[in-house]
């Protein structure tokens, strides 16, 4: 990035098919990446100001880089990351440097701003001022992985203005490297916002694609998988997956013996259906077999997040109106609200589709069919001769599909 260089930075939401929850506490999960993306637009500036614009969660501040607490960062280096957690103390004063949150939403949001800019800017001797704003076509705190989208798009654009990581890392020779360290660093910042997150989230809106995952482990390609059709619906219900993470954890450690064999269950759920792919990859299984198994496991999976208790009866609703139409539905993301996904078989004509999204509309909800699959996080540098910072994420799209 040089001085008169302005960078567009988007990274996609995930849908996760199979094993939410679960995954955070060691088993399999599917996700795969979305068609719906967090945009974010940075400008250098020689001010020594960051100006931070977040319009989904309402926050427009600036702070004099100055003015961060850097005299709190303790000195403990582990590799190019040098703050390992963010300490009660650091904490606070990332607080006070915030002023006043109007809801959690801006303070996780700012939270994991200020993490890693502390993490990314200690080491360096001059840091450069910049502007950042960012728009999301995903529903914010909905099950779709806005969260691990905007800890992607913040990574990956912080990284490039402090000049860890150039601005065509998916092009480079490193380019892998490069995706890991923005993957890190976007999962640090997930642990702000989630506390505890499994970490299959930032690897999608990372490295794209379709993927099983494995906590500590990594994720590999989900094998066989082409295209899926789906129909997200949100319910609109606000919830927190810190605190739906949180409940599930509690309800393991008091009934481990009937909670861990729910957990083990759910294992198998995505193991069948990685197994499924394989096999349909491996011509053992025909399309027609291998989405009754899906939508035989999508039940399946509800069922069994249903009794870690975080579904919610918006999320019933959906799967009584979809079941009605012999279609299969399950939550996607942490529930508690949020999104339920459903399962859409090639012979299920638009004219079905309409009558349900029609009656999931009645109730309030909101639908959304898009693409499963496509890229990861991706950057481009874009010519800044006007004030970019606060166009509108529909322009933020078009502008980046010119520069692409
Ligand atoms: N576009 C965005 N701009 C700023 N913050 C965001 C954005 N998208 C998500 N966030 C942060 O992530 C939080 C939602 O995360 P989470 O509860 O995990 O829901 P989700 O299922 O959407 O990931 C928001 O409260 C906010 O702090
Ligand atoms: C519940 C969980 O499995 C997924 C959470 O996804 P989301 O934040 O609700 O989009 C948590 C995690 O994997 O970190
Ligand atoms: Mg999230």
């Amino acid at each position: 990035m040089t001085a008169s260089n302005s960078v567009l930075v988007s990274a996609p939401g995930k849908v996760i098919l199979f094993g939410e929850h679960a995954v955070v506490h060691q088993k399999y999960a599917v996700a795969a990446s979305l068609g719906l993306r967090t945009h974010l637009y940075i400008e250098r500036t020689q001010d020594g100001i960051c100006t931070l614009e977040l319009s989904d969660v309402g926050v427009s501040r600036h702070w004099p880089l100055s003015s961060f607490p850097w005299d709190a960062v303790r000195d403990e280096k582990e590799g190019d990351h040098p703050i390992k957690d963010m300490d009660a103390g650091l904490k606070t004063r990332l607080v006070e440097l915030a002023g006043d949150f109007a809801n959690d939403a801006q303070e996780q949001a700012l939270m994991a701003f200020f993490y890693l800019v502390m993490s990314l800017a200690t080491p360096l001797k001059e840091r450069t001022g910049f502007k950042i704003s960012t728009r999301s076509f995903l529903p914010v705190g909905a099950g779709l992985g806005s969260s691990a989208s905007y800890s992607v798009v913040l990574a990956t654009a912080l990284l490039i203005v402090f000049d860890y990581i150039p601005v065509d890392f998916a092009s480079s020779a490193n380019s892998a490297s490069y995706f890991e360290t923005i993957n890190r660093y976007a999962f640090k910042a997930e642990q702000v916002i989630h506390g505890n997150p499994s970490g299959v989230d930032n690897a999608v809106a990372a490295f794209g694609g379709a993927k099983t995952f494995l906590k500590g482990k990594g994720f590999s390609t989900l094998e066989g998988f082409q295209s899926l059709r789906l129909l997200l619906t949100n319910t609109k219900v606000p919830r927190s997956t810190n605190a739906l993470v949180a409940g599930v954890a509690r309800r393991k450690e008091k009934y481990p013996e009937v909670i861990d064999p729910i957990l083990t269950a759910i294992d198998g759920v995505s193991l069948r259906c990685k197994n499924a792919f394989l096999d349909l990859q491996n011509g053992t299984k025909d399309a027609t077999s291998l989405i009754t198994e899906l939508e035989e496991l999508v039940d399946i999976n509800h069922c069994l997040l249903y009794a870690l208790g975080v579904s919610h009866p918006s999320l019933e609703k959906i799967r009584s109106i979809t079941g009605d139409h012999g279609l299969a539905s399950k939550l996607t993301g942490a529930g508690g609200g949020g999104c339920a996904v459903t399962v859409i078989r090639d012979e299920v004509d638009q004219a079905t589709i309409d009558t349900v999204m029609a009656l999931l509309g009645k109730e309030g909800f909101d639908c959304y069919q898009t693409s499963v699959g496509g890229p990861g996080v991706r950057a481009v540098n874009i010519d800044a001769n006007e004030d970019l910072a606060w166009m509108s994420r529909v322009d933020m799209e078009t502008l980046e599909q010119k520069f692409l």
